[in-house]
């Protein structure tokens, strides 16, 4: 099977990504198996930057083309918190602690104040080749309260008002038919293909 490497230690996000990939005949290989002993610190202002970062990083240490995923997300009523910073958001990557500490401060926010957006930037980079990135988003509402066991992060309570379901009550396939991570993954799709030969 021909192989993807996605610059990633998050195993719902490569869930994410075999979703994505698998329907087009490609094998999604992860940091677990290339490179389990690699950190990459997180120090870009911008999802654009972190991508960039971890793409570059796996690339010149494999020698192959790469793809990485900085992704999180963005309430209007906290100002874009979490943001960039929403793996980090309640300490150290916890997404139960994450999700808490959303839900309270979101405590007292009305209804129509509650909007919010996925976001994810795509990186890909390789040997002789110009880094590129492309951008996704996915808009939804900020939930009261947690529903579904699918996906990881912020899914469960993160509603998409379009298909009237929280985030992780959706399939593989549904998610990644409207999620930042597919929006952005389609913005590439034309270049994907020649790119991973
Ligand atoms: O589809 C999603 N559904 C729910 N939550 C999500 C999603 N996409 C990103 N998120 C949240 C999870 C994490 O709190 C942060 C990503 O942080 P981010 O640094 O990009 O990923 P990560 O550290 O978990 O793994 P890695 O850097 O190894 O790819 O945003
Ligand atoms: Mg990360």
């Amino acid at each position: 099977m021909k192989q993807v490497v996605i610059a990633t230690k998050n195993k719902g996000k490569a869930k994410d990504f075999e979703a994505l990939f698998n329907p087009f005949g490609y094998e999604v290989v992860t940091m677990f198996e290339v490179a389990p002993d690699l950190e990459i610190e997180e120090t870009g202002t911008t999802f654009e930057e972190n991508a960039i970062l971890k793409a570059e990083t796996l690339a010149n240490l494999l020698g192959k083309i790469v793809i990485a995923d900085d992704s999180g997300l963005a309430i209007d009523a906290l100002n874009g918190e979490p943001g960039v910073y929403s793996a980090r958001y309640a300490g150290d990557h916890d997404d139960e602690a994450n999700m808490v500490k959303v839900l309270a401060n979101m405590k007292n926010v009305q209804e129509e104040e509650r909007t919010a957006r996925f976001c994810c930037a795509l990186a890909i980079a390789g040997p002789n080749m110009e880094t590129k990135t492309v951008f996704g988003t996915c808009e939804g509402i900020i939930a009261h309260e947690k529903k579904g066991t699918n996906g990881f992060g912020y899914d469960p309570i993160f509603y998409v008002p379009a298909l009237e379901k929280h985030m992780a009550e959706l399939s593989g396939e549904e998610k990644g038919a409207i999620s930042h991570r597919g929006n952005a993954i389609r913005k590439l799709a034309l270049q994907l293909a020649e790119l991973l030969k």
